[in-house]
């Protein structure tokens, strides 16, 4: 067994970038950019007016000043701008050169073509020239795009953008026991669930995943779900991870030419991971329990796919204290399934007492994973804990 930071290098390690695709800004939302974006002009591209009001030489206040015409959003004044004169300009209309303020109308008090200013205070409420950025600028977040970068891009005069192709992740849960939700269960049988929480938390990091036919507990079955998952850049496999005579992913995996960088590591739930390359896919072996396959495509799918976006991989860990007290942990990193609550600086967490790794509903209930080293001694209500956020 190899501890969790270990495994994690390794898994990172797996990672190989899908290539790039040319997409339209419209559909560029949570993407990861390929490369900076660069500005095409300057924003804003002339020296604008940030109220509506007037425009004039600060060395004309308080006035009287004569009115000599109107600027508007997209209507600038072209005319002449003598000492004395203001113009009526609106937010968004450039700045005539030779006035240096604008001052808002609330302050402004006219008759007929004449105004005279109370007041006119600091602010010269102009948005220079290039105050935003500049024509040349590179824009590369280090996240997947937001709304707001969107809106960046589109001011930056991009109509697409070239970002990394999605991961196509196949999805591959296995067992004699298995059937669809919506299907009636035989003796024996149970709901499949874990391919559809495992392609969802591949589809939330970014991936475009596919979930393959339920495999039988045979070798061939299983060879034929490797064939299906031809051109995907991860497959990740569900269950017959363990060691039982049933558990046949490791052995079939291997024998289609898998390079094994680890199997099983020091943690609960989800001791029996395996990881490696299988021709040019990455592969996970997840262990079927559901809750270890969630919390083992937590700490090591979806980092692995952030990884091939060139994201951080994340997951962040955080601080919280602890609720109750807790006895020495054992020999894996243990992350227990745990509640927050608001502090009064830090978040409180309780962690809850049954960690059954197969208990869904305990999971829905939880917000965090409690993660305890291995040997971490035991801990007493009040200490500070680390936790994931779920
Ligand atoms: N002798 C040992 N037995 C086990 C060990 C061990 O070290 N020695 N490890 C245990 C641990 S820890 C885990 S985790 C499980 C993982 O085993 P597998 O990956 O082989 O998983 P399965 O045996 O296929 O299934 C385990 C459990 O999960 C249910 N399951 C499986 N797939 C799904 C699915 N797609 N949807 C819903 N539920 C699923 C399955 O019915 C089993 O109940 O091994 C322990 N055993
Ligand atoms: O590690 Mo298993 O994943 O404890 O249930």
């Amino acid at each position: 067994m190899i501890t969790v930071d270990d495994a994690r290098a390794l898994v990172l390690g797996l990672a190989r970038s899908p290539g790039t695709e040319d997409i339209p800004l419209y559909d560029a939302l949570g993407r990861a950019l390929a490369s900076p974006v660069v500005a095409q002009l300057t924003q804003p591209p002339f020296d604008a007016s940030a109220m509506d009001g007037y425009a004039l030489r600060s060395a004309d206040l308080p006035g009287p000043l004569r009115v000599v015409g109107t600027a508007a959003a997209g209507q600038p004044y072209t005319g002449a701008t003598p000492p004395g004169s203001t113009i009526r300009i609106f937010t968004g209309a450039p700045v005539p050169a030779d006035y240096d303020r604008v001052v808002m109308q609330e302050i402004v008090s006219r008759d007929g073509d004449t105004i005279t200013v109370t007041n006119a205070g600091e602010n010269r409420h102009i948005r220079r020239q290039g105050n935003d950025f500049r024509k040349g600028c590179g824009f590369l977040p280090d996240r997947p795009l937001r709304p707001s970068d969107l809106g960046l891009i589109a001011a930056m005069n991009l109509p697409r953008v070239t970002v990394l192709r999605r991961p196509r992740v196949a999805v591959l849960a296995g067992g004699d026991e298995l059937i669809r939700p919506g299907a009636e269960p035989a003796p024996g049988q149970i709901i499949n669930s874990n391919d559809l929480a495992i392609a969802a938390m591949a589809r939330a990091a970014g991936a475009d995943p596919f979930i393959l036919p339920l495999a039988r507990d045979t070798e061939e079955s299983l060879r034929d779900r490797f064939a299906e998952a031809e051109g995907a850049d991860l497959i990740v496999t569900i269950g017959g991870a363990s060691v039982g005579d049933h558990d046949l992913i490791g052995k079939v995996a291997e024998g289609l030419g898998m390079q094994r960088a680890f199997y099983k590591l020091a943690m609960r739930p989800g001791k029996p991971l395996m990881a490696g390359r299988l021709g040019r896919a990455a592969m996970l072996g997840l262990p079927g329990n559901p809750v270890s396959a969630i919390v083992c495509a937590k700490l090591f799918m979806q980092p692995l796919i952030r990884a091939m976006l060139g994201l951080p991989p994340g997951p962040d860990l955080a601080q919280a204290v602890l609720t109750r007290d807790l006895p020495p942990e054992g020999d894996r990193q243990h992350n227990h399934r745990a509640k927050l609550r608001p502090g009064t600086g830090l978040p409180e967490i309780n962690p809850f007492t049954d960690q059954d790794s197969a208990r869904l509903w305990l999971l829905a209930e939880a917000d965090a994973l409690l993660v305890r080293p291995a040997h971490d001694p035991a801990r007493k209500a009040g200490e500070q804990v680390t936790f994931l956020a779920l």
